[in-house]
């Protein structure tokens, strides 16, 4: 659809709120949201949400790279990228994506609205098609629910809709910008154990003991984490809240000086400028989805003085 009937069927112009799409960097096809509450930018190529900002925040929840890829087939740095139906590595080392494929797959605008209490809600979808089934042979029918007010909801619900059963391991992976990593703290998983994925770490498992604090490349998966999780930035004088349902595993990663100068999509600085605190289902929590099931994995994310 392009952009003309897109904004015919699906924009808002109302006292309650606004909804446009525009088109954005790269030509990608972008959602703009004003509200009484907060604004924020949501790119449907990719069902990412790329920037959100309350009407009270100074600075944006959200980290983009100013070197990230806006081009079909690659993709954002930055946001809150999906990342399904496996998170990481491809579990069966066929070549296919490290996350899975529809952060990088066009989705499908199902419905728009501004609600009474002044947010805004968008639905995108994905429904298993030749193409998904050529790289997945699964059906399924993906819905993002991405809810814009006071504080930015994301839900992600799986629904199997073939006659066997899948697993799935899946993440929302959030890159939080923040003042400088060096100073902020992650907290919510002292004494939780991690899988410490940094280069020469060889998966040791180890547990943590008080706040999570970045000095190195950080790259962990956490398990039986808690339902909130915060960060503190004292630079930005802000916390961010991070409460999730059905996930019990969560990812901290932060690139740290050297696999950031590796990486093209991000400037040699930017270890300084997010850190990543991801909603999982990964390593011991993989889903198992019967047919005709639906699973949901969610986040809500606040932004609180200090
Ligand atoms: O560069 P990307 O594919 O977006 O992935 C960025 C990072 O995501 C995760 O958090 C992983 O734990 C990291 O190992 C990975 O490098």
């Amino acid at each position: 659809m392009d952009i003309e009937a897109l904004n015919a069927e699906h924009g808002i112009d109302g006292i309650d709120g606004i909804l446009h799409f525009t088109k954005g960097r790269g030509g990608l096809t972008m959602i703009e949201i004003a509200n009484a509450q907060a604004t924020a930018l949501i790119s449907p190529y990719a069902g990412q949400v790329l920037a959100y900002r309350p009407r009270d925040a100074e600075d944006d929840l959200l980290f983009v790279s100013e070197r990230a890829y806006f081009a079909e087939g690659k993709a954002i740095k930055g946001g809150i990228p999906i990342c399904w139906p496996w998170f990481g590595a491809d579990p069966e080392a066929k070549g296919r994506p490290a996350h899975g494929f529809v952060r990088a797959w066009p989705w499908t605008v199902l419905a728009t609205e501004a609600l009474a209490d002044g947010s805004t809600r968008v639905e995108l979808g994905i429904a298993d098609d030749a193409d998904t089934r050529a790289i997945w042979p699964q059906y399924f029918n993906l819905l993002v629910d991405i809810h814009v007010g006071a504080t930015l909801s994301v839900a992600l619900s799986t629904l199997n809709a073939g006659d066997r059963p899948f697993s799935i391991t899946q993440g929302l992976h959030a890159y939080f910008k923040v003042g400088d990593a060096s100073r902020i703290r992650v907290k919510g998983l002292d004494g939780r154990s991690y899988i410490d994925k940094a280069v020469g770490a060889g998966d040791a498992v180890i547990r943590q003991v008080g706040q999570v604090a970045i000095e190195r490349e950080v790259n962990r998966i956490y398990e039986d984490v808690p339902p909130l999780l915060s960060i503190v930035d004292p630079t930005l004088d802000r916390r961010i809240r991070i409460e999730s349902e059905h996930s019990r595993t969560a990812v901290v990663w932060n690139p740290w000086v050297e696999t950031a100068k590796a990486m093209d999509d991000l400037d040699d600085q930017d270890y300084r400028r997010f850190v990543c605190v991801e909603t999982v289902n990964t390593a011991s929590e993989v889903i198992e989805i019967p047919p005709g099931e639906t699973y949901r994995l969610a986040a809500r994310y606040g932004i609180e003085p200090l």
